[in-house]
């Protein structure tokens, strides 16, 4: 092992009770929005692609015509309780909120720089409502806050000398300062995901990266930081040179989850971020982005796959410029969330079934209190029939279908095809989107025929 200054802080995950809060939430809603709400993917009349936030990267607008957006942004329709509703409807235990984009831009009057809400014209501070709003409703706030900073002119990607190093260091003593401001500003803050730190820059200064951790948890005990935030000595990062992982959570998923189904993802805290369209964080009003939301029972799978894994998902909602919520998005959030009011035990509090083996057509999962075994069928075969493959020398004694207390189904017969395999036949099961089964098992006994 190296001896690294700006490494690891721990070798197995935190027990802490903020931890286990945060582990236990599995579901969580991220939130863009920023002065790119406002042209929604759209610049001079043509959509461009790949551009809701990005759009002053890709569509090259001048930096001036990008900040005069700021008057613009009037929150006409802002409501943070509406928003709050959402995260309810949808049956998030968590959000997550850009407080400052790649862009620059301070979703609070933020005391650092001139580009803020501040100075708009509501004046309002939104970071204030939100957090008010959704901690009315139990839900916890997290702050989202992007290194990478497109308008600061101490930012550098790279450093090639003396002058760049000295602007770097004007840059990293902002952004700081920035931090500082919302801890102080938002104590009750229950977690920081950093984004934008995969650049040189950033990566040369991995004793800064340790400094943030460690100032905020200084100033908030109990606070959740995620692994992108980190680099150390040797610029190494989410994982440190000696292989251990930085920050409380793994959080490189971006878009994507585990492929294969790999066990050994469980090993330590983790979180997936996806978007609802295919690609548009902020929020796009082309036909790129809104031909391709994701169904529900899409979204409800990748949930079932993450708990599997122990793992949270963190799904992204996109406000408009006004300040609505996007009806499509409202809408996919009600579904989701009326599924896991049925199903949810399933998911809160759960994680990865050791012993379990991966069954092809969806997910185990296992609360992680009681033991309860769930078996979440999200590709059911064609069949209809689903193979249920218990650790060996375990048995099948009954399952409950969830939400159908006295259905006919829990009566319903099942068969052993060998040893601790059994063959499930789903007929008869009804439920709004994919099944889920609490499994009722004991240890075989005595001797079973052996059929295959
Ligand atoms: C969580 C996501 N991370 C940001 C992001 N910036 C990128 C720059 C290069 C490649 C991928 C990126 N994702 C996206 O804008 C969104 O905030």
């Amino acid at each position: 092992m190296m001896d690294l200054k700006y490494g690891a802080s721990r070798e197995k995950p935190r027990e802490d009770a903020a931890m286990k809060r945060f582990r236990g939430h599995r579901v969580g809603q991220f939130i863009h929005w920023g002065l790119y709400a406002l042209p929604a993917g759209r610049w001079e009349g043509k959509d461009v692609e790949f551009a809701a936030e990005f759009l002053p990267r890709v569509a090259k607008i001048p930096q001036h015509r990008w900040e005069a957006l700021a008057n613009d942004f009037t929150l006409a329709d802002f409501d943070a309780e509406r928003w709050a509703d959402t995260a309810v409807a949808l049956g998030a235990r968590y959000m997550t909120i850009t407080t400052k984009h790649h862009d620059g831009f301070c979703l609070w009057p933020s005391a650092h720089t001139d580009f803020h809400m501040g100075n708009t014209p509501s004046g309002r501070d939104v970071l204030g409502e939100l957090v008010a709003a959704y901690e009315a409703r139990g839900i916890d706030v997290n702050f989202y806050y992007s290194v990478l900073d497109w308008r600061h002119p101490d930012w550098r990607f790279t450093l090639e000398n003396d002058a760049d190093n000295l602007a770097f260091a004007r840059y990293l003593d902002f952004a700081m300062k920035q931090l500082v401001e919302l801890a102080e500003r938002y104590p009750s803050v229950k977690g920081f995901w950093f984004d934008g730190t995969w650049d040189e820059s950033v990566k040369a200064n991995g004793w800064w990266t340790w400094e943030v951790e460690r100032m905020l948890k200084e100033r908030i005990p109990g606070v959740v930081v995620n692994s992108r935030l980190r680099a150390d000595d040797f610029g190494a990062r989410h994982v440190d040179s000696n292989g251990l992982l930085m920050g409380d959570y793994e959080s490189g998923y971006e878009r994507r989850l585990p492929e294969p189904w790999d066990r050994s993802v469980a090993a330590h805290d983790w979180e997936a971020c996806m978007t609802i369209p295919q690609a548009s964080w902020g929020y796009h009003q082309g036909p790129w982005a809104q031909s391709t939301l994701k169904h529900p029972w899409d979204v409800v799978d990748m949930i079932a796959h993450c708990t599997s894994l122990g793992g949270n998902f963190l799904l992204n909602f996109g406000p408009r410029g006004d300040g609505s919520m996007a009806p499509a998005e409202v809408e996919i959030a009600r579904t989701v969330g009326q599924w896991l009011g049925v199903n949810g035990e399933a998911i809160y509090g759960c994680g990865f079934a050791e012993g379990w083996e991966y069954p092809g057509w969806g997910y185990f999962t296992q609360d992680s209190s009681t033991g309860q075994v769930f078996a979440v069928v999200t590709r059911e075969p064609a069949s209809g029939r689903i193979r249920l493959e218990l650790p060996t020398g375990m048995e099948l004694v009954g399952l409950q279908l969830l939400g159908s207390a006295g259905h006919p189904f829990n009566e319903h017969p099942f068969k052993r095809l060998a040893g601790s395999v059994f063959e499930v036949d789903l007929g008869g099961a009804t439920s709004a989107g994919p099944l889920v089964f609490a499994l009722e098992t004991g240890a075989i006994t005595g001797p079973v025929a052996e059929k295959e």
